[in-house]
């Protein structure tokens, strides 16, 4: 977790990074924080599962050991809970934004749709752990399975997630899409088949509307 010192006077944003593995978020995220603190925002920026010494314990357990797949959704939503209470909370609070590599979209997507829990189930953890807190924006970073996995592969060992098979995937992209058609004001998806350089752009437009209209409410 990374916080600047820069000041300015902007209503504080919850923004979340969301997309299947290897659609790309890890990578922009790093330049969303970057563009954000030139411009004068004072920023957190954190991830889950983890973001918090609890939540990085229960991702290491989560990314690494099999479970029963509503134990899984528990654990997410756990440390969620402790990262919502120590980190995104105390800084909107102060007035800063939070930026997060995932958040609920996440489980609906996974456990929801990749593993077939029941959507239910979710909506009632959701409303359990965070009734009245929604990100304000939630950038859908959207790739083809096909090309997600070619960046895994080329880069990285894989985690228990990251292992799963193309239906798995399928599953979980379809229900970021169904989320996405569902929270149109909240979500912008992103063609993450696209150069990075190409989504910087986007990126950076998307962003000084939202400064914009940030200033514009101050
Ligand atoms: N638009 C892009 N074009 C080509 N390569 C990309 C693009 N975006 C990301 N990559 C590369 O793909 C790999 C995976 O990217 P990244 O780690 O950002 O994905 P991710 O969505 O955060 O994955 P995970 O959720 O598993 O952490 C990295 O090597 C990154 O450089
Ligand atoms: C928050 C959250 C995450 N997951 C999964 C999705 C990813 O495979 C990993 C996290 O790894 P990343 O490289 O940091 O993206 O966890 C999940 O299944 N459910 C969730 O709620």
């Amino acid at each position: 977790m990374i916080s600047n010192s820069k000041a300015r006077e902007l209503p504080a944003r919850f923004i979340t990074f969301e997309g299947i593995d290897g659609a790309g978020k890890s990578t922009h995220i790093a330049f969303v924080a970057d563009y954000l603190r030139q411009r004068g925002v004072q920023l957190v920026s954190s991830r889950e599962p983890g973001g918090t010494s609890l939540g990085e314990k229960l991702r290491e357990i989560l990314l690494h050991e099999k479970m029963h797949l509503e134990t899984e959704a528990l654990l997410m939503f756990a440390s969620r809970r402790e990262h919502i209470a120590q980190v995104i909370a105390p800084a909107l609070a102060r007035g800063e934004w939070v930026i997060s590599d995932r958040f609920s979209d996440a489980s609906f997507a996974y456990q929801g749709g990749g593993r077939g829990m029941d959507l239910r189930k979710m909506e009632q953890l959701e409303a359990w752990v965070h009734p009245e807190l929604q990100p304000d924006l939630t950038l859908l970073f959207d790739v083809p399975l096909e090309v997600a996995r070619a960046r895994l592969d080329a880069t990285r060992e894989l985690d228990k997630f990251e292992q799963e098979q193309a239906e798995f995937f399928a599953a979980t992209r379809n229900e970021y899409l169904r989320r996405a058609a569902q929270f149109p004001a909240r979500f912008r998806i992103i063609d993450s088949t696209q150069s990075i350089a190409a989504i910087q752009v986007e990126l950076a437009h998307l962003l000084d509307a939202l400064l914009e209209k940030s200033d514009a409410a101050s």
